[in-house]
């Protein structure tokens, strides 16, 4: 699977569409055919297509088991539901309602949670977990606090070894799926709903679901943390379609702003200029601003485009497929969290050694996964780049096109040794970084 996993999703025609022309002609499970009303074509392919006959439980399994299974094991993940409104993103992120006990209706969010439980609870008295839920909306670029309302303007940071932080936001401690549901059900009952003419129960705030998983090694008194953030966004319909005023405009106009900034991100990652973190607009919005760490390359991220199969609603289902493209071109991460972050529990506050440590290894882990990956020129870039995040020097790091770096702690220097040895490739140089050494060879 790609960085970015990106599907789309037909819902069926509804009844005030029954009669309707339909804008969707099917190839196969990844590819179709969008037709406008003069039968110009656009044909669009994603890792899955869901038509409108699809099940909730294809869509949990394809996008999100693997994602929910990964945060388990301390790799962040993130589900985006993108789409104009009434185009099903709620349907699919809660279900019919977030208490649906229907299996064939029930959404995302249901199914996280008992997958969660369920992965738990098979892992014996070897580890133990605690699962934290926090629940924030962004609505008029304020980020709000859906489990307790008095915080309503909750800050943004950015921590350099945690990454994105909600500062102050409640985590409630949940301890098994009924409870996760209860609050679920009351941070929903939250958000701020508008109305419109296209969906009288429109939702026009992005809202964010945060779980996070706290795995704990009996023994080895160690903790490793996964994120897991589902996001369900604000229609991204045109603000004239929606034949808003006064309020309900300046609602739609900050939707569109903060989606058009998610959409600039996504254009900045895949155009090639990751290369530098400071050169994507994640400032822009509240939202782009959250979504750093997952867009930035942090964690696994699913996309889901969710459109009416209506000709009435082409415009906006091209526009959210277009969005979904680009999104598919996201390259290789400037960063991945794809380790477990292991802290001392006794020696938390005085361990800057170890935070060391930790840093270099995680370096290590994200430089060796890029060289994984074509090794170009951008690639070469990011990796100097990766030096100066971490607040490296990287002055004596002198790589060209034909170098191919191997980075070595302590630990792992005679297994690299050894596999640059059966490579042939003698040490060019290398440069120390605390008790570590970093070699590249030509
Ligand atoms: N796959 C589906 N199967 C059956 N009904 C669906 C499906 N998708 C959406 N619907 C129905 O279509 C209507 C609109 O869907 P939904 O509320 O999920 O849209 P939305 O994209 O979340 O809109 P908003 O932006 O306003 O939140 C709802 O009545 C929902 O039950």
């Amino acid at each position: 699977m790609a960085n970015i996993c990106v599907c789309a999703r037909w819902r069926p025609s509804n009844l005030k569409e029954g009669g309707e022309a339909l804008c969707i002609a099917r190839s196969d499970s990844q590819s179709f055919t969008l037709e406008d009303e003069k039968d110009e074509k656009y044909m669009f392919s994603f890792d899955k297509v869901f038509y409108e006959d699809s099940e909730q439980a294809d869509v949990y399994e394809f996008l999100a088991r693997p994602i929910v299974r990964d945060a388990v094991k301390a790799i962040n993940g993130t589900i985006i539901v993108y789409g104009q409104t009434g185009a099903g993103k709620t349907y699919t992120m809660e279900g019919a309602n977030i208490r649906e006990t229907d299996s064939c209706k029930k959404g995302l969010l249901p199914r996280v949670v008992d997958e969660l439980f369920e992965a738990i609870n098979l892992h014996g008295e070897a580890s133990t977990y605690k699962i934290k839920l926090s629940m924030v909306e962004i609505y008029m670029e304020r980020v709000r606090d859906l489990l307790d309302l008095s915080k309503d303007n909750i800050l943004i940071k950015e921590h350099k070894g945690h990454g994105i932080l909600l500062c102050g936001v409640t985590e409630i401690l949940i301890s098994d799926g009924e409870e996760a549901l209860k609050f679920l059900y009351n941070g929903i009952a939250n958000r701020a709903v508008g109305e419109t003419q296209m969906n009288m129960a429109s939702s026009r705030s992005h809202c964010i679901y945060i779980f996070t998983i706290q795995k704990e090694l009996t023994n080895e008194k160690r903790v490793g943390t996964g994120k897991l953030v589902l996001v369900d966004l604000a229609g991204s319909e045109k603000v004239e379609k929606t034949g808003a005023e006064g309020r309900v405009l300046e609602e739609a106009k900050t939707i569109n702003k903060s989606l058009s900034a998610l959409g600039n991100v996504i254009n900045a990652l895949t155009s090639g200029q990751q290369g530098r973190a400071n050169h994507i607009p994640f400032r822009d919005s509240k939202l782009t601003r959250i979504l750093q760490d997952s867009l930035g390359g942090s964690s696994q991220t699913a996309l889901l485009c969710c459109c009416s199969p209506c000709r009435c609603n082409f415009s906006e289902s091209l526009s959210t497929l277009r969005f979904g493209a680009r999104a598919k071109h996201i390259k290789a991460s400037s960063r991945t969290d794809m380790k477990e972050e292991m802290h001392d529990k006794k020696q938390e506050t005085s361990s800057s050694a170890n935070d060391m440590k930790l840093k270099i290894v995680d370096l290590r882990e994200r430089i060796l996964k890029k060289l994984r990956e074509k090794l170009d020129a951008e690639t070469l870039k990011l990796i100097r780049e990766e030096f100066a995040l971490d607040g490296f020097s990287c002055e004596e790091v002198n790589l060209s096109h034909e170098e191919v770096a191997v980075i070595s702690s302590q630990g792992a220097e005679a297994e690299t040794h050894e596999s640059m040895e059966n490579h042939h490739s003698p040490f060019q140089c290398g440069i120390e970084i605390s008790s570590y050494t970093i070699f590249f060879i030509a």
